[in-house]
């Protein structure tokens, strides 16, 4: 993509993660504005990148990425109001912050999109869920959607959708790894060394997963095609089941998805 400029306001877990997967992908003109120097310094070294104040790096940017907190949010929107393009499609990826409340904020007119996105996108694997804001236009939300794309999958969902979509994709990455760390405690626990019961569960959920996305059949089914009779799986399920794994886990999902609604409201 010629002559595109992306400024990443934010140089934390997020913004390091688009901008190591637009580098990869063959993005060139990344501006990243990150207040604590050393990191902002360990940033341009490591993808050769530009930083600056963020009013600099937002001049000539045609997309501008807020990967700050979600209390952050807003003053970061005030603080580039006057330095952004008329044309720049502004994309925040904070939890719970709406297109209404950056807005507010912006000079009227200004594309904004909301995007949700999540860790994998570090190798090209993220899941976004975007929606665009009251100001954007066909070719804005198809820039921003190719854009990520180099990252991952994108699905466009209502706005209404947004805090469904942390409780699922947002958050879902740090619930597998809570899986693994079970795996691999409960392998250990078996009588494995843990570099073993490592690598065991790691190539077990990189082919559940592959063997999940490629297939046709539900994850209830293909839960059932490992479970014979009265067999080992059979053991596992029955004592997540007695112990309200499931359950467990649905009331968390349900949880994040509070806490995501309950930041749209206060931003803390
Ligand atoms: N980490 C994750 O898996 C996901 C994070 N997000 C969202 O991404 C956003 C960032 O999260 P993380 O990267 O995890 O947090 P983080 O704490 O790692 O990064 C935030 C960065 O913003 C910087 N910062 C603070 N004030 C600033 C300002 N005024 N101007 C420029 N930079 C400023 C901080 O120094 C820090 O490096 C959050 O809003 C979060 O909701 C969304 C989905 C997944
Ligand atoms: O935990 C959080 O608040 C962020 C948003 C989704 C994933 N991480």
């Amino acid at each position: 993509m010629s002559g595109l400029r992306i400024s990443v306001i934010g140089g934390g877990v997020m913004g390091e993660t688009l901008i190591s997967a637009w580098r990869a992908s063959g993005v060139q003109d990344i501006a990243v504005s990150e207040p604590r120097a050393e990191r902002a310094a360990e940033l341009v070294e490591r993808y050769d990148i530009t930083s600056a104040d963020a009013e600099t790096a937002v001049t000539g940017a045609n997309v501008i990425v807020l990967a700050v907190k979600p209390h952050h949010v807003a003053e970061v929107a005030e603080q580039i109001a006057g330095s952004v393009r008329s044309d720049a499609v502004i994309v925040s990826v904070a939890a719970g912050v709406t297109t209404a409340t950056m807005e507010s904020r912006l000079p009227d007119g200004i594309a904004v999109v909301r995007a949700m996105p999540n860790t994998p996108a570090v190798i090209g694997q993220g899941m976004f869920g975007v929606s665009p804001g009251s100001s954007v236009s066909s070719e804005q939300l198809d820039l921003v959607v190719e854009l990520l794309e180099g990252a991952g999958k994108v699905a466009v969902v209502d706005e209404s959708q947004q805090d469904a979509v942390t409780a699922v994709s947002g958050s879902g990455p740090a619930y597998v790894f809570y899986l693994a760390e079970a795996m691999i405690d409960g392998g250990v626990a078996a009588g494995l060394d843990e570099p073993t019961a490592r690598r065991l569960a790691q190539q077990t959920l990189l082919g559940a997963s592959a063997l999940l996305a490629g297939s046709e059949e539900s994850p209830a089914e293909l839960r059932r095609r490992v479970t014979s009779p009265n067999g080992t799986t059979h053991a596992a399920i029955t004592t997540f089941d007695e112990q309200g794994a499931g359950d467990a886990l649905r009331a968390g999902v349900a949880a994040c998805a509070a806490r995501a609604h309950e930041l749209s409201q206060d931003g803390s």
